[in-house]
């Protein structure tokens, strides 16, 4: 708290206040009563006045203690990349050491074992195990590797082995370490929708009370007993929402830095609060669900055909494909012997050779070979390829298929055709993980009331396969990225929040569609830029930490503003009739509390309006706790807590206050 105070006494600048109207309000009643105490003192007069001063006070230190903490996070982040070098990549094919810093868009770096990866960048060459440890977590070696939808890489990070060409994607300065900094210590914070709303309650709520503080004094000065200004500024404070006004920036900033400590980054406060309402989540399958890891595991001939025929097709239809699933088919195909040719082989052998790329639409990639057409990919797609061209899939080929998918394998399927006839050939065997715990921590999800449906480009059987072991609710296969916009519109449209998860290209018009998109760390730049979330230990059920802080954090606000309310209403019955009961002795029958003198009553309630300020901070930050009820019964909950809380608080609190006041010689 102490080391939060040059903080706090610097935001009392009224260019900083302005930006919450209650405290602004606060502070122009305590520079007007300063005023007043200098030219006519009196005791009542400079007490009230401090303790005025002590409220804006307490309000700027409840914000800089939740932006203390942040920037205690943001140091240690800054301190790992200082002096940080790169190895950059030159146009002559020469390299040169630069600092981190200083590194571009689209420069080329070059990392070995050893070397911290200098800033955030995708892989252009090469495969390494990186240690992706997060900032709280512990050591996690991970393979990120060109081509496929693992190959973006995080500055700061440690190259464990081998050696990555790396393309930065981050122009300086808005790197995720950054983009993280920024985040914690509060500088991009911007209003979330509710926080706007809760914004707009306290400023009406504030020329309510102004009106009806201002209307008080004509009214008291006609039965003669006008009340003095410092008096009226006394009650105008303690009328107006102070206590909700002070902690809202801290309860905003504690949510952010929640989110951080569960190795999450969010780009704005409005999906952590959209969180909080999810009701489906949506994921994708490869490299969300599974590791994402796919590799050949085995060449299924079709019958009469070769086995090595089979392999040299699969192996020439990978040659140029860029995907870890082709690379691991060339690997699988040399494990078998089969070597050569090789790209540069072919074209310097004069070869015609036009490159088919995988894409997630076609489903299917190849090469088109001195006439000779060879493909690969899913089933469904290179069957009907095979087809067109009066080439038929085979009974115990499209049996193997249905084999290799209810183990949860990706089958695929490879044809040859020359134009004229077409022949199937066999399937590879492509084998992926499901990561470790989903089953358990979609249940978590289910109870949570949050709908779980698995997208995926793969097959209906591979699909059913890995939902089932996963545990998700539904699943929907053979999806295009266009399919999966679609879902998200679908469920959209019917009312329902959606959060997606996913990791790849073409998941991120999906992600981007989302009112809460989480992509996973090892994913592609495009999926982590479309996102407004990324987790950076790539857990597809880290969602359940994020609800459960969007939750937390509307219910905490919730709850504050409630007692904050309560609290205002409850000081108005409290001093109100101990102000007038001299001038209207009916009133005394209110005056319950019996409070020592008017000016005592004023002082107590003041010097409260300013103690539960600094009373609620450890609340504001810690959060209510958040437990899995319905909406409902939280908000029943929570008023009868905070608000009955709120009510009974101040009574208590000033009759205590009071009590000890009465004790001080020269006040009242
Ligand atoms: N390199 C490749 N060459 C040919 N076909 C491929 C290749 N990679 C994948 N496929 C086929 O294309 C299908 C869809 O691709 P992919 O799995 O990338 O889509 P996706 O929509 O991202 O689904 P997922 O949820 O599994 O990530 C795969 O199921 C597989 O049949
Ligand atoms: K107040
Ligand atoms: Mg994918």
């Amino acid at each position: 708290m102490i080391s939060a105070l040059p903080l706090a006494v610097r935001k009392l600048a009224p260019r900083q206040m302005v930006h919450s109207p209650v405290m602004f309000t606060v502070l122009v009643g305590a520079a007007l009563c300063t005023g007043i105490s200098v030219f006519r003192p009196s005791a009542f007069g400079i007490a009230v006045t401090a303790w005025l001063w002590l409220t804006v006070l307490f309000g700027t230190l409840s914000e800089s203690i939740a932006e203390g903490r942040g920037k205690a996070q943001a140091d240690s982040l800054r301190a790992g990349r200082k002096g940080l070098e790169a190895r950059l990549r030159l146009p002559d094919g020469g390299t040169r050491q630069v600092p981190a810093t200083e590194l571009r868009l689209n420069d080329v770096v070059i990392c070995e074992a050893g070397d911290v990866i200098p800033s955030d960048g995708e892989i252009i060459e090469g495969l390494a195990s990186v240690d992706e440890s997060t900032i709280t977590g512990e050591s996690a070696p991970v393979i990120r590797e060109s081509g496929g939808d693992r190959s973006s890489v995080t500055g700061g990070r440690r190259v464990l082995s081998d050696r990555i060409v790396v393309r930065i994607t981050a122009e300086p300065g808005q790197t995720f370490i950054d983009r993280m900094i920024q985040l914690v210590e509060g500088a991009v914070r911007q209003k979330t929708p509710n926080e706007i709303a809760l914004h707009v309650l306290l400023v009406s709520l504030t020329i309510v009370f102004l009106a009806v503080t201002m209307a008080l004094a004509p009214f008291a000065a006609l039965a003669g007993a006008a009340p003095s200004p410092i008096v009226l500024v006394a009650l105008l404070v303690c009328l107006i929402p102070t206590t909700i006004g002070a902690l809202v920036p801290a309860i905003g900033i504690a949510g952010m830095d929640r989110l951080v400590q569960h190795n999450v980054l969010a780009t704005s406060g409005r999906a952590v609060e959209t969180a909080g309402d999810i009701t489906s989540l949506l994921l994708d399958k490869t490299g969300t669900i599974t590791f994402g890891n796919r590799r050949a595991v085995h060449f299924h001939p079709a019958d009469g055909v070769d086995r090595t025929e089979l392999i040299e097709a699969a192996r020439l239809s990978s040659l140029a494909d860029e995907t870890p699933e082709g690379r691991s088919i060339i690997d699988l195909a040399a494990e078998h012997g089969v070597q050569g040719p090789d790209l540069a082989d072919l074209e310097r052998g004069n070869a015609q050779l036009a490159v088919v790329p995988f894409s997630a639409s076609t489903r299917m990639s190849g090469v088109d070979l001195d006439g000779r057409m060879i493909r690969k990919g899913a089933a469904s797609t290179v069957g009907a390829f095979a087809a067109g061209m009066g080439g038929g899939t085979p009974a115990e080929v499209e049996q193997q298929v249905q084999d290799i998918s209810a183990q949860g394998g990706t089958p695929l399927l490879v044809a040859s055709a020359d134009g004229t006839s077409a022949r199937v050939l066999g399937t590879i065997h492509l084998a992926d993980v499901v990561k470790p715990g989903m089953q358990a921590r979609f249940a978590e999800l289910r109870r949570m009331g949050i709908r779980t449906v698995m997208i995926t480009g793969d097959n209906p059987v591979t699909a059913k396969a890995i939902a089932a072991e996963a545990g998700v609710d539904d699943f929907l296969a053979e999806a295009t990225p266009e399919d999966k916009l679609a879902v998200i519109k679908k469920e959209q449209a019917a009312g329902r929040l959606v959060a997606m998860t996913g990791d790849g290209t073409n998941d991120a018009p999906a992600l981007a569609a989302a009112d809460v998109g989480v992509a996973m760390n090892s994913g592609t730049p495009a999926a982590k830029e479309a996102a407004n979330m990324v987790d950076l230990d790539s857990d597809p059920t880290k969602l359940i930490n994020i609800v459960g802080i969007g939750k937390q954090l509307l219910i905490t606000r919730g709850a504050l503003t409630t007692f904050s309310v309560a609290n205002d209403v409850a000081k108005y019955f409290a001093i109100v009739p101990a102000l007038f009961t001299a001038t209207f002795p009916g009133l005394g029958l209110l005056n319950i509390m019996g409070l020592a003198t008017p000016a005592s009553a004023i002082l107590s309630a003041v010097i409260f309006n300013a103690l539960i300020i600094i009373a609620l901070v450890p609340l504001a930050l810690r959060g209510v706790k958040y437990r899995a009820i319905t909406a409902n019964r939280a908000l029943a909950r929570n008023l009868l807590i905070y608000g009955l809380g709120g009510l009974i608080a101040p009574f208590i609190g000033i009759k205590l206050i009071d009590l000890l006041i009465s004790l001080i010689p020269g006040i009242g």
